[in-house]
């Protein structure tokens, strides 16, 4: 016997014993060798009430949405979890995951091994959603080779993942799909159905063999012979030492006993725990008898919800005598109850004479995977990467409206620039046309960067895969090298079709200014887009900010012409900087300017005149870079700011 099976054995003896007023409490053995065993976890909740937090101060009191709930859930069973619809079901399971929302506050004691949960949860278990969110246009292999990246990180190779995978995809018959796309944003080709979506969801918590495996619902939608296949591989991983907590609504009669326990809950109080077949003798010793050929999961759900019941007492049937309330007090007083409540004690009795144990266990259980951050980068940018790459529609669409309007832009000034009064203004016009081009469309493309990609952010962030820097960093590097390309092409085709000047270094400062303007334009667009709730309230507040970056375009207004106490203005805009830094490289240096038929005071002679007739000057070249630079970090910082505090209000 293990110093730990002791432990156990000894603090269940004198659990048993000292239960003062609990006669014949007894512990099953198998209870207390699976709870012995050196890699078995088991989890106790006790006297747990969680209530959902005011939304308002002055709003009435909000009520436990789960009253006071104590519970044990063994190693290596499949436990399910009933109860009507609004039980608490969801509730219970995410506090046990630690998965809990903020919006509710939580009283009472939630443990693995005697431990306090907490953050290692993510590190021991998986969670599957009940409305599960995969990732479009990618392929199970490539979805399950990316989250083993992530899960795993380098501390595996590359061929055992591979392996694994192998492995998980014949376990869970998605061999088949393999090089089948998860869904396709363009609604053309195969992709999963239902029943295999989930199966795919499952398989992803398969590899990283979870000591927990919470599930909800997950066989909502299915059909009764995919459901009997999930459930079949929830048991067959028992037995590899994981705890499955499944919530299901309607199993069909054999597909209950597949179970080996079950917790029912109505009303946030609990109904019952243990097998399925105590949970109907149980009912039936209060006169609730489940009639001939009536499935029992539906006859438990029955009792459970409704307010009045029909009982039977020998051939005798009256109406209203037990209703849930009655029920969840008669388990509260029955030997169901107290073999949970002797679990419990179990487990913190361990805890009070295994300090030392626990420590370690503690130890185990928060040691961080080996996670490298720029692998984690790597694999995400490679998501995104391949995601852009599968949808190329909409990118060729973007580049093909870019280079129509440099085209038009290009053949529309072709022979408006030349060194004459004329040619000062079509500069200017042309100079205006290519800032703005790269800063309206990117700006407003930007918006609906995040809010698509946030609601799963949001579930892989919180199962801890990585966290809102690496998610915002990859998104915006793996964006870069089609922006430049687009940012590139635009401005090639305006320089050299519009006859700019053909000069090296007049083309290389109007391409990184251009370059430089776009990145900004993005930075700013995200910021917006995780700054408002919404795509439409972003775009609304937007629209008067388009107006600040107009009029401090430098083009309109002359700024110093402003007040005073609007002057900060064009530290906000990037058009003024960007305006004046292709301006000077336009400019500087031009020694001579046509005047002829113009009345020589008005008349701008060279290139220094018009540069001061539009208050811009050639030393601020390097100011204006530095600006646009400093735009470009700053704006991105606040949008992953923003981020990183609406995921962690979520
Ligand atoms: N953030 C919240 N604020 C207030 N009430 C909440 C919140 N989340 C859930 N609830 C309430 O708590 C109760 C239990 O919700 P929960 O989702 O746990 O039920 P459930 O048993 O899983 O239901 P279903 O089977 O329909 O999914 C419901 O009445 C729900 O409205």
């Amino acid at each position: 016997m293990s110093a730990r099976e002791a432990v156990v054995s000894t603090a269940v003896c004198c659990t048993v014993d000292n239960l003062d007023g609990m006669p014949g409490v007894t512990v099953a053995q198998h209870e207390v060798a699976a709870a012995a065993a050196d890699d078995d976890v088991t989890l106790i909740w006790q006297n747990l009430t969680i209530t959902p937090i005011r939304s308002k101060p002055g709003a009435g009191e909000q009520h436990p949405v789960l009253n006071d709930i104590s519970g044990t859930l063994q190693p290596g069973t499949l436990v399910a979890l009933m109860g009507p619809s609004g039980a608490g079901k969801t509730t219970l399971m995410s506090a046990l995951a630690y998965r809990m929302s903020d919006k509710m506050t939580i009283a009472g004691d939630i443990r693995v091994n005697g431990c306090p949960i907490g953050p290692y949860m993510y590190n021991i278990s998986g969670y599957i959603y009940q409305d599960e969110l995969l990732p479009d246009s990618i392929t199970v292999q490539e979805h399950l080779q990316l989250m083993a990246n992530l899960k795993l990180g380098k501390s595996v190779t590359a061929e055992r993942k591979r392996a694994m995978i192998a492995h998980i995809l014949s376990r869970t018959g998605l061999e088949r799909c393999a090089n089948t796309k998860i869904a396709d944003a363009t609604g053309i080709g195969k992709t999963l159905s239902g029943g295999e979506k989930k199966r795919l969801a499952f398989a992803v918590e398969l590899l990283s063999k979870p000591k927990f495996l919470f599930c909800d619902e997950p066989t909502t939608g299915l059909d009764s012979y995919s459901a009997r296949q999930l459930v079949e591989m929830m048991k067959s991983l028992t037995r590899t030492g994981t705890t499955v907590l499944c919530s299901i609504h309607q199993p069909a009669e054999k597909l209950l006993y597949e179970f080996d326990s079950l917790i029912l809950l109505t009303g946030g109080r609990t109904g019952f725990i243990g097998a399925p077949s105590e949970a109907v003798q149980f009912l039936r010793l209060q006169g609730l008898e489940c009639e001939a050929g009536y499935n029992t999961a539906d006859f438990l759900l029955k009792v459970l919800s409704s307010t009045t019941t029909t009982t039977r007492k020998g051939n005798q049937f009256t109406t209203g005598a037990i209703g849930p309330k009655t029920i969840c007090n008669n388990y509260s007083a029955s030997e169901a109850a107290r073999r949970q409540e002797a679990l419990i004690s179990v487990e913190l009795y361990r805890t009070t004479v295994d300090s030392g144990g626990d420590e370690a266990f503690r130890r185990r259980l928060t040691e961080s995977r080996d996670r490298c951050w720029f692998y984690t980068l790597y694999w995400l940018m490679y998501r995104h990467v391949l995601q852009s790459h599968r949808n190329p529609n909409l990118q060729y669409f973007k580049i093909v409206q870019r280079i129509a309007i440099a085209v038009l832009v290009g053949l529309c000034f072709s022979d408006a620039i030349e060194l004459s009064q004329r040619g000062v203004q079509a500069m200017q016009g042309v100079i205006f046309l290519i800032v703005s081009e790269n800063t309206f469309l990117p700006m407003y493309a930007a918006l609906s960067l995040f809010p698509e990609r946030f609601p799963l952010f949001q579930r892989e962030k919180k199962a801890n895969l990585y966290s809102t820097a690496q998610f915002y960093i990859s998104t915006i590097m793996s964006m870069t090298p089609f922006v430049l390309l687009e940012t590139c092409a635009f401005i090639l085709i305006v320089y050299f079709l519009a006859n700019l000047r053909p000069t090296l270094l007049g083309l290389l400062v109007t391409v990184v200014v251009s370059v430089l303007v776009m990145n900004v334009s993005i930075a700013c667009g995200c910021f917006f887009s995780v700054l408002f709730p919404t795509v439409a309230s972003a775009m609304s507040y937007l629209v008067p900010f388009d107006y600040i970056l107009m009029i401090t375009s430098g083009i309109f207004i002359k700024i110093w012409s402003m007040p005073t106490y609007l002057q900060w203005m064009p530290f906000i805009s990037w058009m003024m900087f960007a305006s004046e830094a292709i301006s000077i490289a336009q400019w500087d240096g031009v020694k001579s300017i046509e005047c002829s038929n113009i009345i020589p005071s008005v008349c701008l002679h060279n290139g220094e005149q018009v540069l001061d007739q539009y208050s811009f000057s050639r030393q601020h070249l390097r100011t204006d870079l530095v600006v646009l630079v400093g735009q470009y970090f700053i704006y991105h910082l606040m949008a992953m700011l923003c981020l990183a505090r609406r995921v962690s209000r979520n």
